[in-house]
This record gives structure tokens, sequence and C-alpha cells, in this order.
């Protein structure tokens, strides 16, 4: 049986003359997570705006449980249940935290409506303090914890996080990533891009590093473990 709920096969992403990602190819399972790392500007955004939509590559594929996504549309990608935290959080200046989490709500594609207003809310007790105050009131860390909120209000099965923990304090950081694994003990499969390859150890199941838009390591995360003096270097500026 194929168990691969995202798959991205031989994509090619170019902005205007510039080739960006090339031949790109890795493998999701269904409820497993995933690590994406790499220096800055390796093609790791643009890896997740082709999986996305967002931006359309020029060759290769995008399956999703099965099915060639390639050519939709990002709003039918996501009603297929794939959520996006995008970097830099997106909240939205008029609305408050409480409009944010409303706005989104909406169950999945087959009707499953497990996380309500009401789990969110568990899942982020300092959101309940707040559920007046406009999104961008917020702290860094309450925005990413809003973003993310937002995101599972949704009911995705797949949820993409793009650096997840940019620019948050030691502690708030902490909180994310176990945020980030009660999420995907729920059953939901999580994509990361980060620079923190000791928490994606712990974290995730199987990495990717792409260097200029190639995986240039991909493996378990015991694999990790084996390679991760050559990964490091692969990482470090
Ligand atoms: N809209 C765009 N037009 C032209 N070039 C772009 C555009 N967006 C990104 N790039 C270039 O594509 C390359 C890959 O960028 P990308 O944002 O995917 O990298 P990244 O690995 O996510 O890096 P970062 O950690 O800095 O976000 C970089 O050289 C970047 O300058």
């Amino acid at each position: 049986m194929n168990n691969s709920l995202l798959e991205v096969k031989n994509l090619n992403t170019l902005y205007g003359r510039s080739h960006i990602l090339h031949d790109l190819s890795f493998c999701l399972d269904k409820g497993k997570s995933m690590s994406l790392m790499g220096r800055n500007g390796m093609g790791k955004t643009t890896t997740l705006k082709s999986i996305l939509g967002i931006v359309s590559p020029r060759s290769g594929h995008v399956y999703f449980d099965g099915e060639d996504i390639t050519k939709l549309p990002t709003w039918k990608r996501m009603r297929r249940d794939i959520a996006y935290v995008p970097e830099g959080r997106g909240m939205f200046h008029n609305l408050t935290v409480k409009e944010h989490l409303q706005m989104a709500a909406r169950p999945s594609s087959n009707g499953d409506k497990s996380w309500d207003f009401d789990r969110v809310m568990a899942t982020f007790p300092r959101l309940q303090e707040r559920l007046s105050n406009l999104g961008t009131e917020l702290s860094g860390g309450e925005q990413q914890m809003l973003a993310i909120g937002r995101a599972l209000a949704t009911n995705p099965r797949l949820m993409i996080l793009d650096e997840a923990t940019e620019g948050l304090a030691p502690l708030i950081r902490e909180d994310i990533w176990n945020v980030i694994a009660t999420i995907r003990e729920s059953g939901i499969s999580t994509l990361v891009v980060d620079k923190n390859i000791r928490a994606l150890r712990k974290l995730c199941d199987h990495h990717v590093v792409v260097v200029k838009g190639k995986v240039h390591f991909s493996g378990s995360s015991e694999e990790l473990a084996q390679n991760l003096q050559e990964v490091e270097t692969a990482l470090s500026v």
C-alpha cells in the first residue's frame, strides 16, 4: 500500500531566468513529520511555495494523497487539507485573535471537525487571555501560536510551517516545538522548515537538506545523527 501523503517529484522552479529548484524530490508519509533545512537562499521557501501553488514549477510534479495537484490553484490545494503557517505569520491588522480563528474554522474535506475552537484554546491557553486583542498586538511567540491555531482550525491533514521558531525567545521556541509535537501526535503530518537541527532531529522522522535547490541529504533521524558533521557543514554559513 502506498502510504505517502505528499510526494514532490523532480521539481524545477525558476524565477525569471534564475533556476532555483533543480530536480527536487522527496516524500512524506501519512502521519509522519519531515524537516526541510538549508542555509538562507537555498530554496526552502520556494519549495513550500511550489507545493502550495504560490509559484508554478517549470516541470515536475506534486502529489497529495496520490492525486497530482501540480496544476491546482492554491485554494483548491488548501481545500484538500493542506495548511500553511508562513514565515512572518501573516496576521491581519483589523482582526482580533478570536476573529482570526473564527474566519479560518472549517471542517476537513472528509468532515472532520475535531480541531474546534475549544481544542485550539486548550492547546494555546495564552491565546485565551488575548481573544479580543488584534493579532498585530501580540508578541512574536503569541502571533506564531495564533498562526498555528488558525491553521489547526482548518482541520488539516498536512501542516507546513516555514521558519517555525525564527526570531523567538528560547523559552517560547520550546513552547512552539512542544505544540508541533502535539500536532504531530494528533495524526497531522508536518513539514517543518527551521534551522534548529537538534530540535528537528527529535521531532521529525525524516530530514531533507537542500543546497542550491538540490537535495544534499535525505534520511531518517538515525541517518542524520550518523552524518551530523556533514549536514552541519552544509547548514553553516
Ligand atoms: N520572488 C522572487 N523573485 C526572484 N528571486 C527570488 C524570489 N524569491 C526568492 N528568490 C531567490 O530564490 C532563492 C531561493 O529563495 P528562498 O526564499 O526559496 O530561500 P530559502 O532557503 O527559503 O531562504 P531563507 O531562509 O532566506 O528564506 C534566493 O536566491 C532568493 O533570492
